[in-house]
């Protein structure tokens, strides 16, 4: 399940394994080449990369000398050079790759970013549509006019209320984020990682710099990683996981019942949050940090050791005798989801079964999930045939599990195929001929 980053995962580094990316450029002088880049076959090779010649690898030292003033004039000199600034790079033993700060100020219209990570994952993140196509970009970043004002919350700090009515399936806002950063840069020594960190931040345009500088800082540690640390959120690019920072979503505080969703969207590099209820003038606009299909005390450790606070949304803080019975119920869905999952031919999965589930995703006020509940719905009446109900599901599952997921997700697009032809799926008719178990009757 996706979710805001915790320090967890920020302090458990992935090794890359990635293959280096080749790209050539042109040396600067005859056989000179800028300070941190090595003259290979007769052209600058930048930070780092394998030569065509049998996988040798060329590796070099951090370069950490250069003032940013150099670096950006370095970057000048190379024609179509992707960076603003000559990237800074440090490696060691523990990395495979050097990891460098590559930072772009022209990115996503002048609000620039800044990303931590190798050069064969930098260079890829160059083919994605928000740098080869800033049309991609049209709907996103567009901040003036916004749908909601800032408001100090006692014993949560700073979120976001609503200003208007929102309904289900509103933008409420997509952005780039400022900095995206691969957990490899934590096999680079501390006081080299925070380097790079703090490099990036000052080579953002100054709009975004300012930006940057207003995140919380929960954990009082190092002042730009414990901004990254308190903000950050988990995404996913070609499959590799790493954190980004957007500082309009990172305004929205969490609640087990909240009341928007996100998804990051690869292509355009951009995350997306959406209103998956109606959200009236005034109320607290709230995302999820968190899987919240877990009994509460999971979720308030989850979110005390991760994030570091106690959660005093009203799930977390209703009386006992409430929140045991949302405990009792998140363990009935959890026993149910069990169940419909089982397409063995002695499954008990049946239409009374995921009416149940939809019923408790309710009682629940598990609205921005209920994209979970309606797909198995509409498989179910899928697998028994039922065209129509299939239907009815398969829609409402498209739209919620959008909302969640993305609209290039696999599970939004198999629902809409559902939709359009239940028939054809995969699901129709696996399970006609089984009882349905209901009235406490199971086969
Ligand atoms: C991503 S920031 C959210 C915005 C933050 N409130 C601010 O003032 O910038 C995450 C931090 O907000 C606070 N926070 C978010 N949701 C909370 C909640 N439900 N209860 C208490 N604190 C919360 C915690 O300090 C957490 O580390």
């Amino acid at each position: 399940m996706k979710s805001v980053v915790g320090l967890g995962l920020l302090g458990s580094a992935l090794a890359s394994s990635h293959q280096i990316d080749k790209l050539p450029q042109k040396p600067l002088f005859a056989d000179a080449c800028p300070s941190n880049s090595i003259l290979h076959n007769g052209v600058c090779q930048p930070s780092s990369f394998a030569s065509d010649t049998g996988g040798e690898q060329i590796t070099y030292s951090g370069n950490g000398s250069l003032t940013l003033d150099d670096a950006r004039a370095s970057a000048q000199k190379v024609a179509d050079f992707p960076w603003t600034f000559w990237p800074e790079c440090y490696s060691n033993e523990n990395t495979t790759e050097p990891v460098c700060v590559f930072s772009n100020q022209e990115f996503a219209g002048g609000r620039g970013i800044f990303i931590v990570t190798t050069g064969s994952l930098a260079y890829k993140m160059l083919n994605k549509a928000a740098f080869t196509d800033p049309t991609s970009l049209s709907r996103i970043n567009h901040h003036d006019n916004p749908s909601f004002v800032e408001h100090e919350f006692p014993g949560k700090g700073r979120g976001l209320i609503a200003n208007k009515t929102l309904n289900r399936g509103d933008q409420i806002f997509a952005s780039t984020p400022l900095v995206i950063s691969h957990p490899g840069s934590y096999d680079l020594v501390e006081a080299e990682r925070l380097r790079l960190a703090h490099r990036g931040v000052d080579s953002l345009p100054s709009a975004s710099k300012a930006k940057f500088w207003k995140l919380l800082d929960h954990f009082k540690g190092d002042p730009v990683d414990d901004r990254i640390n308190t903000n950050a959120f988990d995404i996913e690019i070609d499959g590799v996981s790493q954190f980004a920072v957007l500082p309009e979503i990172a305004m929205l505080n969490h609640d087990c019942r909240p009341n928007a969703a996100y998804f990051w969207d690869e292509e355009t590099l951009s995350h997306y949050v959406h209103a998956t209820q109606t959200i009236h003038p005034g109320e607290e606009i709230t995302i999820t940090y968190i899987n919240n299909e877990r009994r509460r005390h999971k979720r308030m450790e989850n979110l005390k050791r991760n994030w570091g606070f106690d959660c005093t949304c009203s799930s977390c803080a209703a009386h006992p005798s409430f929140t045991a019975e949302s405990d009792d119920r998140i363990d009935q869905m959890v026993e149910l989801l069990k169940d419909l999952d089982d397409w063995t031919a002695g499954s008990r999965a049946s239409p009374e079964m995921v009416e149940t589930l939809i019923s408790m995703y309710e009682q629940e006020r598990l609205y921005a999930s209920m994209g979970v509940a309606y797909k198995h719905a509409a498989e179910v009446y899928s697998s028994f045939g039922d065209r129509y109900n299939a239907i009815r599901y398969a829609r409402l599952a498209a739209e919620l599990s959008f909302l969640d997921k993305g609209f290039r997700d696999r599970d939004v697009r198999e629902m809409q195929k559902m939709a359009s032809n239940p028939e054809m799926t995969w699901s129709w008719k696996k399970r006609v001929g089984h009882k349905r178990a209901s009235c406490g009757h199971h086969h």
